[in-house]
Order: structure tokens, then sequence, then C-alpha cells
């Protein structure tokens, strides 16, 4: 499948990031590629610092040490151009605000109208196309509160599709989400790979990642492993990642 004309493609370069809060080190030395049509799985426990490798990687926090790098320039930059879309978690929406999904798909496209936000025909156009992608052209009118937890998720989706970003972060996309919607994400991300596009999501949910992933990378504040998703999900990977030793630690002792 051929993208549009206009995608970015990207590819994701950490090398040896260091995030701390104060006494906290949330990534001690992450070193990560990710390579443009794929969709890579990011699996950690909580608190791991998937979410923060999310934010080193928009460049809305810099790193005590170490580089991130989209398509060889700084994050920031090319976060303020549309190069990186972000699904964020639920939690981190104020479902009540008095916004459309439309409206939240057109913020996608702010980066190009300027200070006055003047939507073009060319916008309206990105963001029909965007919202039939995602399969929400007959919710276009509602309310971004008054949708499912899955179609939530696909309403941020396509504000990403219609930012062109060549970027997808997704910050646990299935969390709240039934089996059905669960399954048309993981075939719209699937699409968006093949379109060309980096998809990165971070997930919980290790039994959609097959079906989900390409590749996956388990973090425990550094990087545990990085490669076939059927080598990641061995007993003795996620007994690391989810720190089963030391719970086992803790039992015997
Ligand atoms: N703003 C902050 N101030 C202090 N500590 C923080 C802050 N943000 C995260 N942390 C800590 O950094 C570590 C990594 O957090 P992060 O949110 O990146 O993990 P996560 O893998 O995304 O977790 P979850 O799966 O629960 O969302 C945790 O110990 C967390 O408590």
């Amino acid at each position: 499948m051929t993208g549009p004309a206009t995608l970015r493609p990207a590819a994701i370069e950490v090398a040896d990031v260091v995030v701390r809060y104060g006494e906290v080190l949330a990534l001690d030395g992450v070193s990560l590629s990710v390579e443009p049509g794929r969709v890579t799985g990011l699996i950690g426990m909580n608190g791991s610092g998937k979410s923060t490798l999310f934010k080193a990687i928009m460049g809305m926090l810099r790193p005590e040490r170490g580089k991130v790098l989209i398509d060889g320039a700084d994050p920031a930059l090319a976060r303020r151009r549309g190069v990186v879309g972000y699904v964020p978690q639920s939690e981190d929406v104020d479902w009540a605000f008095p916004v459309s999904v439309r409206d939240v798909v057109m913020m996608g496209r702010y980066g190009r109208q300027g200070p006055t936000r003047r939507a073009r025909p060319a916008d309206h156009a990105a963001v029909a196309e965007a919202l039939d992608r995602v399969e929400l052209t007959a919710y276009a009118d509602r309310q971004i509160g008054q949708l499912s937890g899955g179609q939530r998720k696909r309403a941020f989706v396509a504000r990403g599709i219609a930012q062109d970003a060549g970027v997808l972060l997704l910050d646990e996309p299935f969390a709240g989400v039934d089996k059905r919607s669960e399954a048309t994400i993981v075939r719209l991300l699937k699409e968006l790979a093949a379109d060309g596009r980096t998809v990165l999501v971070s997930t919980h949910d290790l039994h959609a990642l097959p079906q989900l992933a390409d590749e996956a990378v388990l973090l425990l504040h550094r990087i545990l492993f990085h490669g076939d998703v059927s080598e990641a999900l061995r007993p003795e990977n996620l007994a690391r990642a989810f720190g089963l030793d030391v719970l086992d630690e803790g039992a015997s002792a």
C-alpha cells in the first residue's frame, strides 16, 4: 500500500538516554532504534518508564544524558513540524471538554494553519478522510466524551492521520477497550504501518501482542529485549520485564 504523498516516514533513534525525576531513575541508559513500516510493541510494568520514553521521543523532556533523533532531527523540532502524532492514555484527556470528534481531528491540522487556525478546504478534506479511515464519520459531530473507549482511541489516531504524522506513538491504546474495538485498532495500526509510518505502541495487553506487533521491546528502566514477539513472550523474558524474579526472591526469603 502506498501512503499519502505528504506522509513523512521517520525512524526513531534513542541513544543512551537517562531521565531522572529527583531520586527516581526512570530511564537508565536506554538505546533503541524503531524503524518505519512496522508496528513495535513497547512492553513494561507500571512505572517501568514507558510514558517517560514517549515524552523523551516527543521532545517534551530533556534527558540528563543521551540523545533522541527523529529522522535525524531534534525531537521537539520534529514535533513542531507535525512528524510525531501521539495517542495519549485515557487518564490524560479531559473528556468533558466541549469539543467534537471533528474538532479533535482538526487539531492535527493546526501546525499548518498558522496562528489564525483558519481551516482551508484541504484541512477539511484531510479531516474527513481521516475520520473515514478510522470509521468515525457518523460520529464526527459528537462531543468527544460521548464515545466508547475504542472510538475515543480511534479519534486520536485520526488526529495523527490528519496531521500526516510519520511517527505514531500510542500509550496503552487497549486500556478500557472491548475485544471488537481492539481488533479494529490492531487492523488500523497495521495498515498505518504498511503505509510507511513508524508505529510504537505501549501496552500491558500481552495477548494482543502477537496479532499487533511485528517486533517487541521489553522495558524496565532499560531495554531488556528487542526483537521477535514470540521470543519477547518467553516466560524468562516476561519474568525479567515484570519483576517476577524480584517477587520470587521475596517469596523465598
Ligand atoms: N513527573 C514525575 N515526577 C516524579 N516521578 C515521576 C514522574 N513521572 C514519572 N515518574 C516516575 O518515573 C517512573 C517511570 O514512570 P512512567 O510514567 O514513565 O512509567 P510507565 O511505564 O509509563 O508506567 P504506567 O504503565 O503506570 O503508565 C515511575 O517510578 C514514576 O513514578
